[in-house]
């Protein structure tokens, strides 16, 4: 979106009311300008000032001041609205994106794109200054051309030569801006890095220097060196903006009267409207810097928009068919990268899952399990291929509703600190409770009532084992375990295998599970081995065959 549609985009009024603001605020400085300069001239000449124009002179302040009192705070109400708008709709975005897109733009973008969204909230302020000196200045100029058209054109002259060369130097500047924007975002990278990989780096002096003084600090230092310049650049232009003025000033005063016959009066005149275009010029020049990171910020914040795909819009109240028989793949192809022949890609001729089956998925690292499982959760969409469920064909759409049908742990599954699934976390929650005794989470698994959440500050296996019963609690029909039993001790994995699994049957559940314990196997109905992308073999168990 354009830098000038956004807040136009979100609230119609929002230039009319600008300009309005503007153009209170800007007139009543003018009118102080000519009030100044009619008070001087009359003290010069009666000697005192007329009392009409001291009244005129404090009513224009306070009715200029009530009017500007209203206007700040639909102002101020409106940028708010506008700028929590946008990070409502960042995080809008991400909710409804494709996990595949979601996964190629990373984290660090998305907090970028988030802090890039409070920047535009200091635009309408920016903006309600420049208009409002750009009409001083106008209206400043307009009376300097009305007293003397000759030094009007002149003063004209100078400013716009001031301003060209204040914008050359500005889109230099910009460019280092925008490398301090790109700086940025990988800094969040290695950031992320050391706070996720934090004990790896503690423990390491090797790494930690390599991580902090080659990455870290390395950016850091670029990033400084850059900001540093631009900074200094942007601080010189203003500088030499303002003295620049200081010199026109002094000229006016000193050399003008040495060259044109001019009367005290006028020279008066002349520095007073001088100094009043002072402020209004250095708002010009600040605009320039604040516009550039205005423009990269919503670059990014565009950016980010085409990168989020939405593969599917999500609507809660979607019907989900929860009785199924039969779930069938048929002639699926998915590649992370169709450009790429050499990128993995997954081939199932065909793959079904059967009502209340316990499938297990096997296959040696890279074999493609978990390409599957994404797939099987609706978050990879196949470039091709059919899904039947009991044997009619469904769109993507319909198969990502049905997807709602299943609850998942995965390898790294997150367990989220509050209970975003609104379970029942009462002591009177039968099914928690048999579940918490069952699994072996009796005084491991700590519910904080008050708070409606449980504890997360577990050992990996038991955040596992409650990652499973908060499965459980969702009651979905199917439940797919990425590698749920990798980190279990060899009590709890032979009770997953050779009871729960039965267990979790007879409640009806379909059970999905990618596992390397082969020991197992057979407590499998049917074992599908991937190789490649690709089944290699199926075999069904003796407990089914018989
Ligand atoms: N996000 C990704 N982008 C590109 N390629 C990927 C991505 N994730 C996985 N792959 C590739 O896909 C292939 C299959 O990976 P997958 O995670 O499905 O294997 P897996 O069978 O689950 O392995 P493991 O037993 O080690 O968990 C691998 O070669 C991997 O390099």
């Amino acid at each position: 979106m354009n830098i000038f549609r956004l807040f136009q985009a979100r609230s119609k009024g929002f230039y009319a009311f600008l300009i309005c603001l503007s153009l209170i605020s800007s007139l009543t400085n003018v009118g102080i300008l000519l009030f100044i300069n009619s008070a001087i001239r009359s003290v010069a000449s009666q000697g005192m000032v007329e009392i009409q124009s001291a009244v005129a002179f404090f009513l224009l302040i306070g009715s200029s001041f009530l009017v500007s009192f209203f206007f700040q705070k639909y102002m101020v109400d409106m940028t708010n609205d506008i700028t929590y708008g946008i990070e409502l709709s960042i995080l809008e975005k991400i909710r409804h994106a494709s996990y595949e897109s979601f996964e190629k733009l990373g984290y660090e973008k998305i907090y970028a794109a988030i802090s890039d969204a409070r920047i535009l909230s200091r635009m309408p302020t920016v903006f309600i200054n420049l208009i409002n000196s750009f009409i001083t200045i106008v209206c400043t100029l307009a009376y300097l051309f009305y007293t003397s058209f000759f030094s009007g054109l002149v003063l004209l002259g100078i400013m716009i030569a001031l301003l060209a060369i204040y914008m050359y130097r500005d889109k230099h500047i910009a460019k280092n801006l925008e490398k301090v924007r790109d700086l940025q975002d990988t800094y969040y990278g290695y950031l992320r890095e050391l706070l996720q990989g934090f004990r790896q780096v503690r423990v390491s002096l090797n790494r930690s220097h390599t991580l902090f003084d080659r990455y870290l600090f390395a950016n850091r230092t670029e990033s400084r060196k850059l900001n540093t310049k631009a900074s200094r650049q942007y601080a010189f232009n203003e500088l030499t903006g303002v003295y620049s003025w200081y010199i026109l000033l002094g000229s006016i005063v000193f050399i003008l009267p040495v060259f044109m016959k001019m009367d005290p009066m006028q020279i008066v005149g002349f520095v007073t409207a001088v100094l009043f275009m002072m402020s209004p010029l250095s708002q010009i020049i600040i605009f320039l810097p604040s516009y550039a990171s205005f423009k990269i910020a919503l670059n990014r914040i565009n950016k980010i928009d085409s990168q989020l795909q939405v593969n599917l819009p999500l609507k809660p109240a979607d019907p989900v068919a929860v009785q199924f028989e039969s779930l069938r793949f048929e002639n699926i192809k998915y590649s992370y990268d169709t450009t790429d022949p050499r990128s993995f890609h997954l081939h199932l001729s065909e793959l079904t899952i059967s009502k209340q089956e316990i499938l297990f998925l096997i296959g040696g690292n890279g074999s493609g399990k978990t390409t599957f499982i994404n797939l099987l959760m609706g978050l990879y969409q196949p470039q091709q291929g059919k899904i039947f469920i009991d044997e009619k064909e469904v769109s993507w759409e319909a198969y990502c509703r049905f997807v709602n049908n299943m609850s998942v742990v995965f390898t790294n599954q997150y367990l989220f600190r509050e209970n975003y699934d609104q379970h029942d976390l009462s002591a009177n929650n039968t099914l928690l409770n048999q579940m918490t005794q069952q699994f072996n989470l009796t005084g491991v698994l700590k519910v904080h009532t008050d708070e409606n959440r449980v504890d997360t500050n577990l050992s990996r296996g038991q955040q596992k084992r409650v990652a499973l019963l908060l499965a459980l609690l969702e009651e979905k029909p199917i439940i797919v375990l990425d590698e749920w039993a990798a980190e279990q001790d060899t009590i709890n994995k032979d009770a997953f295998y050779t009871e729960w699994l039965e267990l979790l049957r007879r409640m009806g559940k379909t059970i999905v599970i990618v596992t390397h314990d082969d020991d197992y196997f057979s407590c499998a109905d049917r074992v599908i081995k991937f190789k490649a992308g690709s089944i290699m073999n199926e075999r069904m168990n003796d407990k089914v065959a018989n």
